[in-house]
């Protein structure tokens, strides 16, 4: 599992632990393992240029110990100090260690626009970590404007994001801004080194979009950490959860899952949610629904059957007008029943009470749902995906990039599996049959959906081979990727 947590737990966490070490060890460490990860990013330190932006608190601090580590490796470092203040000892062991370092200088080169040296290999961005506000200054701005198309090593977050809720500044502040111009507010990173654990914005949208590559160093802290609320299933967690045959299992004891999608107008919906359902992890799949795609779901899967028991109910993608009839249809059985797309729009806040339910929108239905604008809700999906499930009692599948996972009880699984050619239509229905064989195999909501989203991830990048794909292709991949886990 990887896991994130807060800045207020990391700073206990590491106060527990800086009284039991001795004076700086834990900054000696990240700083370590900063300037080997910078190294590694430049294929070596020696010859190398490496420019370092520093702010005046300890995330400046790692980035001068880090950059003294490199100049004694042979790299030519220099650092351009931002902030009002900055970290005496670590300015101390780079200058120690034949490092450069401008202050007024580097803002009157910023300001032109114009490097005096040759351009830097490799710029590390210590202007702010966990202890940043979220948007950055006029003199980091100008200097990042200067070294545009350098690539960026941030350390521990990327300057300017919101760490705990994984927001950029502008959405914060309400402005409407481009996206061209958030660009500006925040650093951009091609890697992100952090300490000790993960923290929100390193997993949670837009910000992780912002971290590039993440690459965590450790630094003995996991002792002292408490039970982390945001986490990334790893391939082992999601190995652990599948639901495996016992030797004496027979289809029923697998579980049933019944799916009830598509329509006249929409027969592809209902096709795709049963194509999910039936990649083998429940017992047996039911369709209920328009005799027509009934027909033609029976051609393409001859072993599913109809209406019956079912453990849980898929229901909603193209369902039209039908879909609140089928909503409430599935609510009376009282099983765990996963709701998409058009059903989303019939769901009442009391419906819990019926059956344990996953909510799968996206952005947009999800702003029909509560009235949130789609803007806002895309700029800040941790909150909202929060809310809405405390809002409805229910597991609530956010689908974005990194689509969230979140529990009324506000633990939320952050989903990294997955392409950008996932983005492509009747995914969604797919991944709703997938999460509903595995609540009618047994997972509870809460795992069947951080463990379906994964798994309908891991089976797209499959799939893809890095070019394009359709949701069709998805489904089949699913298999082998629980193969791949299993063996
Ligand atoms: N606490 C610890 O034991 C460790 C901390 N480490 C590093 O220390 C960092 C946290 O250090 P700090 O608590 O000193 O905080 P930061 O260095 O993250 O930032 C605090 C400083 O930045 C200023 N500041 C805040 N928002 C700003 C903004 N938007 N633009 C410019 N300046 C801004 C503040 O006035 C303050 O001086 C971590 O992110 C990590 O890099 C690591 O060395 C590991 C050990
Ligand atoms: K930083």
């Amino acid at each position: 599992m990887r896991r994130a947590h807060t800045v207020e737990q990391v700073r206990a966490a590491e106060s527990a632990l800086m009284a039991r070490l001795p004076d700086g060890a834990l900054m000696q460490r990240a700083a370590y393992g900063l300037a080997l990860a910078v190294s590694d990013f430049l294929g070596g330190a020696y010859g190398r240029r490496v420019l370092l932006l520093v702010g005046s608190g300890d995330n400046g601090g790692d980035a001068l110990y880090a950059g003294a580590v490199l100049a004694r490796r042979g790299a030519g470092v220099e650092a351009w100090l931002l902030g009002d203040h900055v970290h005496e000892q670590g300015l101390a062991a780079l200058r120690a260690a034949g490092g450069r370092v401008e202050r007024p200088a580097a803002r009157r080169e910023a300001a032109a626009g114009t490097l005096l040296g040759p351009r830097p290999d490799v710029v590390v961005d210590g202007i702010v970590g966990i202890g940043g506000r979220p948007g950055l200054r006029a003199s980091a701005l100008e200097a990042l404007a200067a070294l545009r198309g350098v690539p960026v090593v941030a350390v521990d977050t990327p300057s300017g994001i919101d760490v705990d809720t994984g927001e950029l500044p502008s959405s914060q502040q309400g402005a409407q801004r481009s996206s061209a111009q958030d660009a500006d507010r925040h650093v951009r990173a091609d890697l992100t080194v952090t300490f000790g654990t993960l923290k929100p914005a390193h997993l949670v949208d837009p910000a992780a979009a912002a971290c590039g590559s993440v690459h965590l160093v450790d630094i003995g802290l996991a002792a002292d950490l408490p039970t982390a609320t945001i986490e990334a299933l790893q391939p082992a967690d999601v190995t652990a959860l599948i639901p495996r045959p016992t030797q004496d299992a027979h289809k029923y004891t697998r579980g049933v899952v019944g799916i009830r999608a598509g329509s006249s107008s929409y027969p592809g919906a209902g096709l795709l949610s049963v194509a999910g359902a039936a990649t083998g992890l429940a017992g047996m799949v039911r369709y209920v629904g328009d005799q027509a795609v009934a027909d033609r779901v029976r051609e393409a899967h001859p072993e599913v059957v109809g209406e019956g028991r079912v453990q849980a109910w898929v229901v909603g993608s193209g369902g039209g007008e039908e879909a609140g009839d089928h909503l409430r249809a599935a609510l009376t059985d009282g099983v765990s029943t996963l709701v998409d797309a058009d059903a989303l729009a019939h769901l009442t806040t009391t419906d819990h009470e019926h059956a344990p339910l996953v909510l799968t929108p996206h952005a947009g239905e999800l702003s029909a749902m509560t009235g949130a604008p789609r803007a806002e809700i895309e700029s800040a999906p941790l909150r909202h995906a929060r809310a809405a499930a405390e809002r409805y009692r229910a597991v609530v599948l956010l689908k974005g990039r990194h689509t969230l996972v979140a529990h009324p009880d506000g633990r939320v699984r952050v989903t990294t599996t997955g392409t950008p050619w996932l983005a492509t239509a009747g995914a969604g229905d797919v991944l709703g049959g997938v999460i509903g064989a595995l609540l009618a195999a047994g997972l509870d909501a809460f795992d069947a959906a951080s463990v379906g989203s994964w798994l309908h991830g891991a089976a797209a990048t499959l799939a893809s081979g890095g070019g394009p794909i359709t949701a069709g292709d998805v489904a089949p991949a699913v298999p082998r990727v629980v193969a791949d886990l299993l063996t």
